[in-house]
């Protein structure tokens, strides 16, 4: 038979009690602790993380009014009014038992106990203590979705060009369990890829924890990744579980990884590297099975150089290294994005609005510094102010295409002025191509070769 995972605390001060409960007990559950005074609760609790705690109602002989046991239930319970609790007690204290349930013990054995009502009680105070946490981390959690529930994290990617063979890449470690750095300036969309990888792995069905690690402060970071106990500082009013407890059994996504200071790159090196992590305020250990999912736009590796980013965390977390191009280098996604966007903002300011031919040269046109964050917001705000049924290039508010792109004078690299060149000039004539190609003094055909070579 499969013992069930549960860490049992036993407490009789009849040390064959305490024998004979651990033998049996051993059979069915994972791990029994037997102590034969009361007294050592507090070291007991503070160090492990039991899920039942059996405790005896008297402890001192020729004394049977059980009011000990029921001193200590309240002390338990003051600890953390949590703790599932079964007392033993003995034939005709029944009305003792039923005083116990009231301060709240979970339930009582009977003394000496029918070995299959004693597994029974046990086991199915084992199932209220995984119910109570399932349900504790589900509004936890739930606190967190609401939050993320009006944003759209719909992925779309174009299957052609620069981007066939990032997807595959995608497609190909999603399902593996490793730990996965995705690189790339702001706005690429490392959050959404973060998503999509988590969707399309076995863990789809649990908890995705985005945690934004660039605005969380010194003492934020910790309280918040690791969890607290309550009293560990000042305003630790209850007790409260890390994000990465709450995500156990999911993926947790530690976005701005490169904003971590290197005392804690140091903590978090160590919980990656052992699977646990302790509550502030606590000393003992607690389990996590977490995938872990990291990004940046700063360049990690040069830090490393700079003794500003630890290298033995940069080679935990970048088992797999994704790099998301900035837009301006993957034109095959722009026009799916620019759809994309298209009829998600049709839909919200119900429009039924298409993309001139000429919105869409200027848009492609565009070096997109903010990458895929400026276009949807460009897009949004076009489908708002398009009067027809186009967006036209008017509508599209592009400022930075007026912006001039100033030539270096000391850089005598000819393909880079090129390149410079062509976007200016493109830029001047807002996507034209005729004009921008007059300009340069190039016919069409030559403009485009040259565009395709520089990826522009
Ligand atoms: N491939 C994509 N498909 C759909 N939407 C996308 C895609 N890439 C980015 N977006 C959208 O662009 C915006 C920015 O994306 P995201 O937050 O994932 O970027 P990021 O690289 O994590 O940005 P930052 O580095 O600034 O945190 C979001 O609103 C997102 O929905």
């Amino acid at each position: 038979m499969k013992k069930l995972p549960a860490n049992i605390l036993v407490i009789d001060d009849d040390v064959d009690i305490l024998v004979s409960a651990r033998l049996l007990l051993k059979q069915y559950f994972a791990s029994v602790t037997v102590c034969d005074s009361p007294k050592e609760l507090n070291e007991l609790l503070s160090r492990n993380d039991f899920d039942i705690i059996m405790l005896d109602m008297n402890y001192q002989k020729g004394v049977n009014t059980g009011k000990e046991g029921l001193y200590w239930l309240k002390h338990i319970l003051s600890i953390n009014p949590k703790y599932i609790v079964v007392l033993m007690t003995a034939y005709g204290e029944v009305e003792l038992a039923v005083e116990c349930l009231k301060a709240g013990a979970t339930d009582f054995v009977l003394k000496p106990w029918n070995v299959e009502k004693l597994i029974a009680t046990m086991t199915t105070a084992y199932k209220l203590k995984t119910s109570n946490t399932k349900l504790e981390k589900a509004e936890q959690v739930q606190e967190k979705i609401q939050k993320d529930m009006h944003r759209g994290f719909d992925f779309v990617m174009s299957e052609a060009g620069e981007m066939r063979e990032l997807l595959a890449t995608i497609r190909k470690v999603a399902p593996t369990d490793a730990n996965i750095l995705i690189l790339g300036e702001n706005g690429t969309g490392k959050q959404v890829v973060a998503r999509e990888i988590h969707q399309l792995s076995e863990r789809a069905g649990e908890v995705f924890m985005h945690v934004d690690l660039g605005s969380l402060s010194n003492q934020l970071f910790e309280s918040e990744l690791f969890g607290y106990a309550k009293g560990a500082f000042t305003d630790a009013r209850e007790d409260r579980a890390g994000r990465f407890e709450l995500c156990s059994g999911g993926t947790i996504f530690l976005d701005e990884i490169g904003n971590l200071p290197l005392h804690l790159q140091a903590k978090l090196l160590h919980v990656l590297q052992n699977r646990t992590v302790t509550r502030l305020g606590e000393s003992k250990e607690r389990s996590i099975d977490v995938r872990l999912l990291c990004a940046t736009n700063m360049p990690l590796e040069e830090m490393v150089g700079r003794g500003e980013f630890r290298e033995d965390l940069l080679y935990r977390i970048n088992t797999v290294e994704l790099r998301l191009p900035p837009l301006r280098n993957r034109k095959a996604d722009i026009p799916v994005l620019v759809q994309h966007f298209l009829a998600s903002y049709n839909t919200k300011y119900r429009k039924q609005l298409s993309v001139s031919k000429d919105a869409m040269a200027a848009i492609l046109h565009y070096h997109w510094p903010g990458n895929v964050r400026e276009l949807q917001h460009v897009i949004e705000r076009a489908v708002i102010m398009a009067e027809g049924e186009e967006i036209t290039e008017k509508d599209i508010s592009i400022k930075q295409v007026q912006q001039t792109i100033k030539v270096p004078v000391d850089n005598l690299d000819l393909e880079e002025m090129e390149q410079l060149m062509i976007r200016k000039a493109l830029d001047k004539h807002k996507g034209n191509i005729s004009k921008a190609a007059t300009e340069l003094g190039l016919t069409r055909a030559a403009l485009y070769r040259r565009m395709e070579k520089f990826n522009l």
